[in-house]
Protein backbone atom coordinates (compact mmCIF):
# COMPACT_ATOMS: atom_id res chain seq x y z
CA UNK A 1 0.00 0.00 0.00
CA UNK A 2 1.49 3.38 -0.72
CA UNK A 3 2.21 6.15 1.93
CA UNK A 4 -1.01 8.29 0.51
CA UNK A 5 -3.24 4.90 1.06
CA UNK A 6 -1.77 4.64 4.77
CA UNK A 7 -2.64 8.21 5.34
CA UNK A 8 -5.93 7.74 4.02
CA UNK A 9 -6.41 5.09 6.01
CA UNK A 10 -5.27 6.40 9.25
CA UNK A 11 -7.50 9.63 8.86
CA UNK A 12 -10.88 7.72 7.75
CA UNK A 13 -9.96 5.54 11.29
CA UNK A 14 -9.55 8.99 13.32
CA UNK A 15 -12.38 10.64 11.19
CA UNK A 16 -15.12 7.35 12.49
CA UNK A 17 -13.65 7.09 16.03
CA UNK A 18 -13.73 10.90 16.67
CA UNK A 19 -17.49 10.69 15.51
CA UNK A 20 -18.65 7.62 16.87
CA UNK A 21 -17.00 9.13 20.29
CA UNK A 22 -19.01 12.36 19.73
CA UNK A 23 -22.23 10.59 19.31
CA UNK A 24 -21.96 8.49 21.96
CA UNK A 25 -21.62 11.80 24.14
CA UNK A 26 -24.55 13.27 22.29
CA UNK A 27 -26.85 10.16 22.92
CA UNK A 28 -25.85 10.13 26.41
CA UNK A 29 -26.13 13.84 27.08
CA UNK A 30 -29.63 13.38 25.26
CA UNK A 31 -30.56 10.45 28.13
CA UNK A 32 -29.69 12.36 30.37
CA UNK A 33 -31.40 15.44 29.37
CA UNK A 34 -34.90 13.33 28.83
CA UNK A 35 -34.54 11.83 32.43
CA UNK A 36 -34.44 15.17 34.22
CA UNK A 37 -37.24 16.34 31.88
CA UNK A 38 -38.99 13.46 32.78
CA UNK A 39 -38.40 14.10 36.45
CA UNK A 40 -39.30 17.65 35.55
CA UNK A 41 -42.20 17.04 34.24
CA UNK A 42 -43.54 14.80 37.82
CA UNK A 43 -42.65 17.72 39.69
CA UNK A 44 -44.30 20.54 37.90
CA UNK A 45 -47.44 18.25 37.84
CA UNK A 46 -47.11 17.56 41.31
CA UNK A 47 -46.88 21.17 42.05
CA UNK A 48 -49.78 22.15 39.70
CA UNK A 49 -51.81 19.88 41.85
CA UNK A 50 -51.12 20.71 45.27
CA UNK A 51 -51.64 24.22 44.54
CA UNK A 52 -55.05 23.49 42.99
CA UNK A 53 -55.82 21.24 45.98
CA UNK A 54 -54.73 24.38 48.18
CA UNK A 55 -57.14 27.10 46.32
CA UNK A 56 -60.47 24.00 47.52
CA UNK A 57 -59.13 23.62 50.92
CA UNK A 58 -58.53 27.50 51.65
CA UNK A 59 -62.08 27.92 50.70
CA UNK A 60 -64.08 28.10 54.02
CA UNK A 61 -67.15 27.83 51.94
CA UNK A 62 -66.13 24.32 51.26
CA UNK A 63 -65.18 23.46 54.62
CA UNK A 64 -68.68 24.59 55.80
CA UNK A 65 -71.28 22.61 52.82
CA UNK A 66 -68.41 19.58 53.15
CA UNK A 67 -67.86 19.13 56.90
CA UNK A 68 -70.05 21.36 58.69
CA UNK A 69 -73.67 21.68 56.79
CA UNK A 70 -72.90 18.01 54.80
CA UNK A 71 -74.42 19.49 51.79
CA UNK A 72 -74.90 16.87 49.63
CA UNK A 73 -76.09 18.86 46.30
CA UNK A 74 -72.94 21.28 47.14
CA UNK A 75 -70.28 18.58 47.30
CA UNK A 76 -71.93 16.69 44.34
CA UNK A 77 -72.30 19.79 42.34
CA UNK A 78 -68.55 21.84 43.74
CA UNK A 79 -66.10 19.13 44.48
CA UNK A 80 -67.64 16.63 42.42
CA UNK A 81 -68.22 17.40 38.27
CA UNK A 82 -67.41 21.35 38.55
CA UNK A 83 -63.84 19.97 39.96
CA UNK A 84 -63.02 17.01 38.41
CA UNK A 85 -63.68 17.65 34.85
CA UNK A 86 -62.45 20.89 35.35
CA UNK A 87 -58.75 20.01 36.82
CA UNK A 88 -58.42 16.42 35.20
CA UNK A 89 -58.93 15.12 38.48
CA UNK A 90 -60.76 11.60 39.00
CA UNK A 91 -62.09 11.63 42.22
CA UNK A 92 -62.00 13.53 45.11
CA UNK A 93 -62.20 12.48 48.88
CA UNK A 94 -63.37 14.84 52.06
CA UNK A 95 -62.81 13.21 55.38
CA UNK A 96 -64.20 14.59 58.71
CA UNK A 97 -63.31 14.01 62.21
CA UNK A 98 -61.16 10.53 62.00
CA UNK A 99 -62.91 8.64 59.26
CA UNK A 100 -66.34 9.33 60.91
CA UNK A 101 -68.00 10.43 58.16
CA UNK A 102 -66.45 10.95 54.22
CA UNK A 103 -67.49 12.25 50.93
CA UNK A 104 -66.51 10.59 47.78
CA UNK A 105 -67.23 11.93 44.73
CA UNK A 106 -66.18 10.08 41.43
CA UNK A 107 -65.78 10.76 37.83
CA UNK A 108 -66.63 7.53 35.24
CA UNK A 109 -63.02 6.20 35.29
CA UNK A 110 -62.88 5.76 39.07
CA UNK A 111 -66.59 4.26 39.18
CA UNK A 112 -65.38 1.05 40.79
CA UNK A 113 -62.98 2.78 43.81
CA UNK A 114 -64.55 3.44 47.13
CA UNK A 115 -64.31 4.86 50.75
CA UNK A 116 -62.26 1.89 52.39
CA UNK A 117 -60.09 0.59 49.36
CA UNK A 118 -58.44 4.22 49.31
CA UNK A 119 -57.85 4.65 52.54
CA UNK A 120 -56.31 0.98 53.28
CA UNK A 121 -54.24 1.36 50.17
CA UNK A 122 -52.17 4.70 51.44
CA UNK A 123 -54.40 7.36 52.05
CA UNK A 124 -54.78 7.15 55.89
CA UNK A 125 -50.84 7.14 55.57
CA UNK A 126 -50.50 10.51 53.59
CA UNK A 127 -53.09 11.59 56.06
CA UNK A 128 -51.09 10.91 58.87
CA UNK A 129 -48.11 12.11 57.07
CA UNK A 130 -50.15 15.79 56.62
CA UNK A 131 -50.54 16.09 60.66
CA UNK A 132 -46.99 15.67 60.99
CA UNK A 133 -45.94 18.67 58.88
CA UNK A 134 -45.37 21.94 60.01
CA UNK A 135 -46.25 23.71 57.04
CA UNK A 136 -49.35 26.06 56.84
CA UNK A 137 -51.05 23.60 54.34
CA UNK A 138 -49.60 20.16 55.27
CA UNK A 139 -50.41 19.30 51.84
CA UNK A 140 -48.37 16.02 50.90
CA UNK A 141 -48.43 13.52 47.57
CA UNK A 142 -48.16 10.05 46.85
CA UNK A 143 -49.02 7.46 44.52
CA UNK A 144 -51.83 4.96 45.01
CA UNK A 145 -52.40 1.22 43.50
CA UNK A 146 -56.22 1.40 43.97
CA UNK A 147 -58.31 -1.22 42.17
CA UNK A 148 -55.55 -2.14 40.03
CA UNK A 149 -54.80 1.42 38.71
CA UNK A 150 -52.23 3.94 39.82
CA UNK A 151 -52.99 7.16 41.23
CA UNK A 152 -51.19 10.59 42.09
CA UNK A 153 -52.88 11.65 44.69
CA UNK A 154 -52.77 15.36 46.54
CA UNK A 155 -54.34 15.54 50.05
CA UNK A 156 -54.50 18.17 53.09
CA UNK A 157 -56.43 19.63 55.92
CA UNK A 158 -58.95 22.36 54.97
CA UNK A 159 -57.53 25.87 56.09
CA UNK A 160 -59.47 28.66 57.77
CA UNK A 161 -59.73 31.58 55.21
CA UNK A 162 -59.00 33.86 57.99
CA UNK A 163 -56.62 32.74 60.65
CA UNK A 164 -54.80 30.51 57.34
CA UNK A 165 -54.30 27.81 59.80
CA UNK A 166 -54.97 23.92 59.29
CA UNK A 167 -58.97 22.90 60.60
CA UNK A 168 -58.13 19.52 62.82
CA UNK A 169 -60.46 17.03 61.89
CA UNK A 170 -61.06 17.53 58.39
CA UNK A 171 -59.01 16.35 55.26
CA UNK A 172 -59.24 16.63 51.62
CA UNK A 173 -57.68 14.47 48.79
CA UNK A 174 -57.80 14.88 45.31
CA UNK A 175 -57.02 11.61 42.85
CA UNK A 176 -55.84 11.52 39.16
CA UNK A 177 -55.09 8.08 37.22
CA UNK A 178 -52.57 7.32 35.83
CA UNK A 179 -53.76 6.32 32.50
CA UNK A 180 -53.26 6.58 28.86
CA UNK A 181 -54.67 9.88 28.50
CA UNK A 182 -52.75 11.42 31.61
CA UNK A 183 -49.40 9.59 29.94
CA UNK A 184 -49.98 10.88 26.66
CA UNK A 185 -50.30 14.57 28.27
CA UNK A 186 -47.33 14.30 29.93
CA UNK A 187 -45.48 13.00 26.55
CA UNK A 188 -46.53 16.06 24.50
CA UNK A 189 -46.70 18.35 27.02
CA UNK A 190 -42.68 17.43 28.12
CA UNK A 191 -41.69 15.86 24.98
CA UNK A 192 -41.12 12.74 26.02
CA UNK A 193 -41.32 9.55 23.74
CA UNK A 194 -42.96 6.02 24.33
CA UNK A 195 -44.34 6.48 28.07
CA UNK A 196 -44.85 3.23 29.48
CA UNK A 197 -46.03 2.87 33.41
CA UNK A 198 -45.35 -0.93 34.39
CA UNK A 199 -47.15 -1.85 37.78
CA UNK A 200 -44.24 -4.67 37.91
CA UNK A 201 -41.05 -3.39 39.80
CA UNK A 202 -38.13 -3.59 37.55
CA UNK A 203 -35.00 -1.11 37.88
CA UNK A 204 -33.56 -0.43 34.36
CA UNK A 205 -31.98 2.15 32.20
CA UNK A 206 -34.48 5.05 31.48
CA UNK A 207 -36.83 4.57 33.85
CA UNK A 208 -38.27 5.86 37.30
CA UNK A 209 -39.81 3.85 40.42
CA UNK A 210 -43.01 5.24 41.68
CA UNK A 211 -43.76 5.02 45.08
CA UNK A 212 -46.58 4.67 47.55
CA UNK A 213 -46.64 7.25 50.38
CA UNK A 214 -44.68 5.26 52.81
CA UNK A 215 -41.74 4.54 50.10
CA UNK A 216 -43.05 1.22 48.77
CA UNK A 217 -42.08 0.76 45.32
CA UNK A 218 -45.18 0.00 43.09
CA UNK A 219 -44.73 1.10 39.81
CA UNK A 220 -41.80 2.09 37.57
CA UNK A 221 -42.31 4.60 34.65
CA UNK A 222 -40.29 4.18 31.74
CA UNK A 223 -39.47 6.29 28.61
CA UNK A 224 -37.97 6.14 25.38
CA UNK A 225 -33.88 7.38 25.49
CA UNK A 226 -33.56 9.93 22.50
CA UNK A 227 -30.86 9.09 20.46
CA UNK A 228 -29.96 12.75 18.16
CA UNK A 229 -26.84 10.31 16.64
CA UNK A 230 -29.63 8.24 14.81
CA UNK A 231 -30.57 11.10 12.60
CA UNK A 232 -27.49 12.47 12.53
CA UNK A 233 -25.76 9.00 11.43
CA UNK A 234 -27.52 9.38 7.36
CA UNK A 235 -26.09 12.89 6.95
CA UNK A 236 -22.90 12.54 8.26
CA UNK A 237 -22.36 9.16 6.45
CA UNK A 238 -23.39 10.81 3.25
CA UNK A 239 -20.93 14.04 4.29
CA UNK A 240 -17.81 11.60 5.11
CA UNK A 241 -18.71 9.63 1.65
CA UNK A 242 -19.14 13.09 -0.03
CA UNK A 243 -15.89 14.11 1.76
CA UNK A 244 -13.54 11.15 1.12
CA UNK A 245 -14.69 10.87 -2.78
CA UNK A 246 -13.81 14.58 -3.05
CA UNK A 247 -10.37 14.13 -1.38
CA UNK A 248 -9.44 11.09 -3.50
CA UNK A 249 -10.63 11.97 -7.06
CA UNK A 250 -8.48 15.51 -6.36
CA UNK A 251 -5.23 13.21 -4.83
CA UNK A 252 -5.94 11.39 -7.63
CA UNK A 253 -5.77 14.20 -10.04
CA UNK A 254 -3.02 15.73 -8.79
CA UNK A 255 -0.91 12.70 -8.83
CA UNK A 256 -1.73 12.13 -12.10
CA UNK A 257 -1.17 15.55 -13.55
CA UNK A 258 2.29 15.41 -11.19
CA UNK A 259 3.49 11.73 -12.62
CA UNK A 260 2.38 13.19 -16.76
CA UNK A 261 4.64 16.52 -15.23
CA UNK A 262 7.56 14.22 -14.31
CA UNK A 263 6.97 12.29 -17.65
CA UNK A 264 7.06 15.12 -19.51
CA UNK A 265 10.21 16.62 -17.55
CA UNK A 266 12.19 13.38 -17.94
CA UNK A 267 11.72 13.09 -21.79
CA UNK A 268 12.60 16.90 -21.92
CA UNK A 269 15.83 15.86 -19.95
CA UNK A 270 16.47 12.33 -22.12
CA UNK A 271 16.23 14.35 -25.13
CA UNK A 272 18.15 17.52 -24.35
CA UNK A 273 20.77 14.94 -23.04
CA UNK A 274 20.60 12.95 -26.21
CA UNK A 275 19.81 15.43 -29.55
CA UNK A 276 21.39 17.23 -31.41
CA UNK A 277 19.68 21.04 -30.55
CA UNK A 278 20.09 22.44 -33.98
CA UNK A 279 19.01 19.06 -36.09
CA UNK A 280 17.51 16.61 -33.32
CA UNK A 281 18.88 13.55 -34.61
CA UNK A 282 21.50 12.06 -32.21
CA UNK A 283 24.32 13.83 -30.86
CA UNK A 284 27.92 12.68 -30.71
CA UNK A 285 27.80 11.75 -26.99
CA UNK A 286 24.83 9.61 -27.58
CA UNK A 287 25.83 8.14 -31.23
CA UNK A 288 28.85 7.48 -29.88
CA UNK A 289 27.19 4.89 -26.68
CA UNK A 290 24.64 3.54 -28.73
CA UNK A 291 27.00 2.78 -31.46
CA UNK A 292 29.58 1.30 -29.05
CA UNK A 293 26.84 -0.88 -27.67
CA UNK A 294 25.42 -2.69 -31.11
CA UNK A 295 29.24 -2.64 -32.46
CA UNK A 296 30.19 -5.10 -29.24
CA UNK A 297 26.93 -7.23 -30.08
CA UNK A 298 26.99 -7.56 -33.37
CA UNK A 299 31.22 -8.04 -33.22
CA UNK A 300 30.07 -10.83 -30.55
CA UNK A 301 27.05 -12.11 -33.30
CA UNK A 302 29.80 -11.97 -36.42
CA UNK A 303 26.76 -10.37 -38.21
CA UNK A 304 27.47 -7.55 -40.92
CA UNK A 305 28.02 -3.92 -39.52
CA UNK A 306 28.88 -0.69 -41.42
CA UNK A 307 29.83 2.72 -40.32
CA UNK A 308 29.17 5.56 -42.89
CA UNK A 309 30.87 9.22 -42.21
CA UNK A 310 29.69 12.20 -44.32
CA UNK A 311 30.79 15.72 -44.17
CA UNK A 312 29.28 18.59 -45.98
CA UNK A 313 31.47 19.94 -48.53
CA UNK A 314 32.79 23.03 -48.17
CA UNK A 315 30.62 24.25 -45.94
CA UNK A 316 32.47 26.96 -44.54
CA UNK A 317 31.31 28.90 -48.17
CA UNK A 318 27.75 28.42 -47.14
CA UNK A 319 28.33 30.37 -43.94
CA UNK A 320 30.78 32.95 -45.73
CA UNK A 321 28.49 33.39 -48.32
CA UNK A 322 24.86 33.40 -47.01
CA UNK A 323 25.96 33.50 -43.19
CA UNK A 324 25.96 31.03 -40.25
CA UNK A 325 21.76 31.05 -40.20
CA UNK A 326 21.77 29.86 -43.91
CA UNK A 327 24.72 27.32 -42.70
CA UNK A 328 22.40 26.03 -40.11
CA UNK A 329 19.01 25.75 -42.66
CA UNK A 330 21.76 23.67 -44.86
CA UNK A 331 22.61 21.33 -41.52
CA UNK A 332 18.95 20.49 -40.94
CA UNK A 333 18.22 20.77 -44.77
CA UNK A 334 20.79 18.15 -45.29
CA UNK A 335 20.02 15.80 -42.28
CA UNK A 336 15.88 15.70 -43.54
CA UNK A 337 17.61 14.27 -46.71
CA UNK A 338 19.65 11.42 -45.30
CA UNK A 339 17.01 10.59 -43.10
CA UNK A 340 14.58 9.77 -46.24
CA UNK A 341 17.12 7.11 -47.03
CA UNK A 342 17.52 5.47 -43.71
CA UNK A 343 15.94 2.32 -41.95
CA UNK A 344 14.53 2.74 -38.59
CA UNK A 345 17.62 -0.01 -37.35
CA UNK A 346 19.70 2.37 -38.60
CA UNK A 347 21.40 4.86 -36.34
CA UNK A 348 22.38 8.39 -37.60
CA UNK A 349 23.98 11.07 -35.33
CA UNK A 350 25.94 14.24 -35.75
CA UNK A 351 29.46 13.87 -34.57
CA UNK A 352 30.94 17.26 -35.24
CA UNK A 353 30.09 20.97 -36.93
CA UNK A 354 29.18 19.79 -40.57
CA UNK A 355 30.09 16.23 -40.22
CA UNK A 356 27.78 13.06 -39.50
CA UNK A 357 27.52 9.18 -39.05
CA UNK A 358 25.58 6.43 -39.67
CA UNK A 359 25.64 3.03 -38.55
CA UNK A 360 23.94 0.44 -40.69
CA UNK A 361 23.58 -2.88 -38.98
CA UNK A 362 23.27 -5.72 -40.73
CA UNK A 363 24.37 -4.14 -44.41
CA UNK A 364 27.16 -4.93 -46.29
CA UNK A 365 30.14 -2.94 -46.81
CA UNK A 366 28.77 -2.71 -50.57
CA UNK A 367 24.98 -1.96 -49.72
CA UNK A 368 26.13 0.92 -47.42
CA UNK A 369 28.07 2.43 -50.28
CA UNK A 370 24.92 2.44 -52.31
CA UNK A 371 22.83 3.85 -49.24
CA UNK A 372 26.22 6.59 -49.47
CA UNK A 373 25.61 7.21 -52.47
CA UNK A 374 21.80 7.69 -52.67
CA UNK A 375 21.94 9.87 -49.80
CA UNK A 376 25.08 12.18 -52.03
CA UNK A 377 22.77 12.19 -55.18
CA UNK A 378 19.58 12.97 -53.24
CA UNK A 379 21.92 16.01 -51.59
CA UNK A 380 22.73 17.11 -55.21
CA UNK A 381 18.80 16.52 -56.40
CA UNK A 382 17.36 18.95 -53.66
CA UNK A 383 19.32 22.04 -53.49
CA UNK A 384 18.49 24.32 -50.18
CA UNK A 385 15.77 27.60 -51.56
CA UNK A 386 16.71 30.16 -49.30
CA UNK A 387 15.89 33.81 -49.11
CA UNK A 388 15.60 33.84 -53.35
CA UNK A 389 18.85 31.86 -53.06
CA UNK A 390 19.96 28.48 -54.86
CA UNK A 391 22.18 26.67 -52.69
CA UNK A 392 24.25 23.93 -54.16
CA UNK A 393 24.95 21.58 -51.30
CA UNK A 394 27.39 18.44 -52.16
CA UNK A 395 28.71 15.87 -49.85
CA UNK A 396 31.17 13.43 -49.51
CA UNK A 397 31.75 10.05 -47.79
CA UNK A 398 33.79 7.32 -46.23
CA UNK A 399 32.65 3.97 -45.28
CA UNK A 400 34.23 1.43 -43.20
CA UNK A 401 33.07 -2.19 -42.16
CA UNK A 402 33.43 -4.33 -39.24
CA UNK A 403 36.08 -7.10 -39.52
CA UNK A 404 38.26 -7.37 -36.61
CA UNK A 405 38.55 -3.97 -35.01
CA UNK A 406 38.51 -4.02 -31.36
CA UNK A 407 36.98 -0.74 -30.65
CA UNK A 408 33.78 1.26 -32.38
CA UNK A 409 35.98 3.92 -32.33
CA UNK A 410 38.67 2.27 -34.19
CA UNK A 411 36.38 1.50 -37.13
CA UNK A 412 35.20 5.13 -37.22
CA UNK A 413 38.23 6.56 -37.39
CA UNK A 414 38.96 3.90 -40.18
CA UNK A 415 35.51 5.66 -42.09
CA UNK A 416 36.79 8.75 -41.46
CA UNK A 417 40.08 8.18 -43.09
CA UNK A 418 37.96 6.61 -46.51
CA UNK A 419 36.15 10.21 -45.88
CA UNK A 420 39.24 12.37 -45.78
CA UNK A 421 40.14 10.74 -49.17
CA UNK A 422 36.68 11.10 -50.84
CA UNK A 423 37.42 14.75 -50.01
CA UNK A 424 41.27 14.34 -51.89
CA UNK A 425 39.91 12.95 -54.71
CA UNK A 426 37.92 16.23 -55.76
CA UNK A 427 34.55 15.19 -52.79
CA UNK A 428 31.04 14.79 -53.85
CA UNK A 429 32.08 10.96 -53.56
CA UNK A 430 31.77 7.87 -51.58
CA UNK A 431 35.23 6.08 -50.90
CA UNK A 432 35.34 2.88 -48.92
CA UNK A 433 37.66 1.60 -46.29
CA UNK A 434 40.55 -0.93 -47.24
N1 LIG B 1 26.25 27.32 -39.67
C1 LIG B 1 26.96 26.48 -38.96
N2 LIG B 1 28.24 26.25 -39.27
C2 LIG B 1 28.96 25.35 -38.58
C3 LIG B 1 28.39 24.64 -37.52
N3 LIG B 1 29.34 23.82 -37.01
C4 LIG B 1 30.47 24.02 -37.74
N4 LIG B 1 30.25 24.96 -38.70
C5 LIG B 1 31.16 25.48 -39.68
O1 LIG B 1 31.49 24.49 -40.62
C6 LIG B 1 32.70 24.86 -41.25
C7 LIG B 1 33.55 23.69 -41.54
O2 LIG B 1 34.63 24.14 -42.34
P1 LIG B 1 35.83 23.24 -42.71
O3 LIG B 1 36.16 22.32 -41.58
O4 LIG B 1 36.92 24.16 -43.14
O5 LIG B 1 35.38 22.36 -43.91
P2 LIG B 1 34.62 22.69 -45.21
O6 LIG B 1 34.51 24.15 -45.43
O7 LIG B 1 33.30 21.99 -45.13
O8 LIG B 1 35.49 22.08 -46.26
P3 LIG B 1 35.71 20.58 -46.52
O9 LIG B 1 35.18 19.82 -45.38
O10 LIG B 1 37.14 20.39 -46.63
O11 LIG B 1 34.93 20.32 -47.72
C8 LIG B 1 33.35 25.90 -40.32
O12 LIG B 1 33.33 27.18 -40.94
C9 LIG B 1 32.49 25.87 -39.09
O13 LIG B 1 32.38 27.17 -38.52
C10 LIG B 1 27.02 24.89 -37.20
O14 LIG B 1 26.46 24.30 -36.30
N5 LIG B 1 26.39 25.80 -37.97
Amino acid sequence: MSIISWLFLTMAIAVVGSLYYFLRSLDSLAATEISQRMNLALKIENQHRQELLEEYSYWDEAYEKIVVEHDAQWIENNSGDYLLDNNGFDFSIAVEQGEKAAYLTKNEDAQRLNFDEIMDQGLAELMSMSGTLSTDTQTVSGYLLLDESLYFVVGGPFIDEGTGTPRAGSYLALGTRMDYEYQNMLATNYQLFELKLDLSIKNQANSMTLRSPMGNQIGTFSWKPYSPSRNIIPAITLVIIAFFLVTTLVTRHILQKEQANRATYENKLYFEATRDSLTKINNRRYFMEIGYKEFHLYKLLERLFTVVVLDIDHFKEINDNYGHRVGDKALVHFTKLCCQELRESDIFGRIGGEEFAIVLPNTSIKTAAEVANRIRTLVIENPLHVDNNTIQITVSAGIAALNKQAHFEVLLDQADKALYQAKGSGRNRVMLYN
